[in-house]
Parts: structure tokens; sequence; C-alpha cells
């Protein structure tokens, strides 16, 4: 008699590069407050970035399909729940949940990973990494 597969854990992820311009502003602030908090990073004219979103979902391996997840359909939940509200847009004028949330890269993070809720397959979902440039990055749980 064979031994029944081992059931594993295991965190599969994938990566996407998305570009979009933002300004740093809070409502909550006065002009003065915000230009004094974000600085060149409340010019009028916006930046912008291209960010790198890593998405790791974790679950069991299917014994039979050898997969958590197809990476092939993992890649179309990231393009309706990421590329398709993020993508060229600005942040604050295009996407709807950046109206009254500033759209530091924190947030973007929070965004990304309540899009992806809305998308994946119950559960899944582990952990959200936001690059917003080579040298600052921000890592969303859930919690
Ligand atoms: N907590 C946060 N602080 C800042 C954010 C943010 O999203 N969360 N964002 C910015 C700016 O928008 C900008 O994206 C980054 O600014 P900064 O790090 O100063 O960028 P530089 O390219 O000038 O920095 P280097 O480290 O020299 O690459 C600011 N703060
Ligand atoms: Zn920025």
């Amino acid at each position: 008699m064979q031994d029944a597969p081992a059931i594993r854990t295991i965190r599969i992820s994938k990566s996407i590069t998305f570009s979009a311009s933002h300004r740093l502003h809070s409502k909550s602030l006065s002009d003065e407050e915000n230009k004094k908090l974000y600085g060149k990073c409340n010019n009028l004219n916006g930046h912008g970035h291209n960010y790198k979103a890593v998405v790791t979902l974790q679950g069991m391996v299917d014994p039979i399909t050898g997969m958590v997840i197809n990476l092939t359909d993992l890649k179309q939940y990231m393009e309706k729940a990421i590329m398709e509200p993020l993508d060229h847009k600005n942040l604050d004028k295009d996407v709807p949940y950046f109206a009254d949330v500033v759209s530091t890269v924190e947030n973007v993070a929070v965004f990304v990973w309540e899009s992806l809720q809305k998308h994946l397959p119950p559960g899944l979902l582990y952990k959200v990494k936001i690059d917003e440039t080579d040298s600052n990055s921000v890592v969303y749980m859930g919690e």
C-alpha cells in the first residue's frame, strides 16, 4: 500500500510593475502643513513612479496538479486587481480610493491588498510588497 502524499504548505509569489503619478497631500492638513510635511512630494505638478508589486499567496500544494495556484491565473487576477485600476493613472485623480486617502506607498499596499481580496479565491493572499523606488518599499500582510 502506498503512503498518502504529504500535504505541504507553500508560499508562491508573482510580481508586476505599474507606472503611476501622484502627489502627497492630506486633506486633514493645511496647505502650509502639507508643504512642511511632504516637501517636494507635495508639489502641485506631482511626480511619477515605476512601482513593483510582489504578491505572495500561501496554500496547500494540490497533490494532483502540483500547484497552489496556476500562475497564469494569478497573472489574470493581478491584471484585474492592480494593473486595470492603477497602471498609467494619476492615483489621486483617477482612482476613487485615493480621493480622501493619501497616496503614500503604505496606502497603495493597502489598496492592492483589498483589491486582490476581491478577485482572488478566498484565504490565499499572504503578503503584498510594493516597491515605490529602488530604495523605498513596504510590506502589508492584512493586519
Ligand atoms: N512614509 C512615506 N514617506 C514618503 C513617501 C511614502 O509613500 N511613504 N513617499 C515619498 C515620495 O512620494 C517619494 O516617492 C519618495 O521620496 P524620497 O524617498 O525622498 O525619494 P528620493 O528618490 O528623493 O529618495 P532617494 O532615497 O534619494 O532615492 C516621500 N516620503
Ligand atoms: Zn512619490
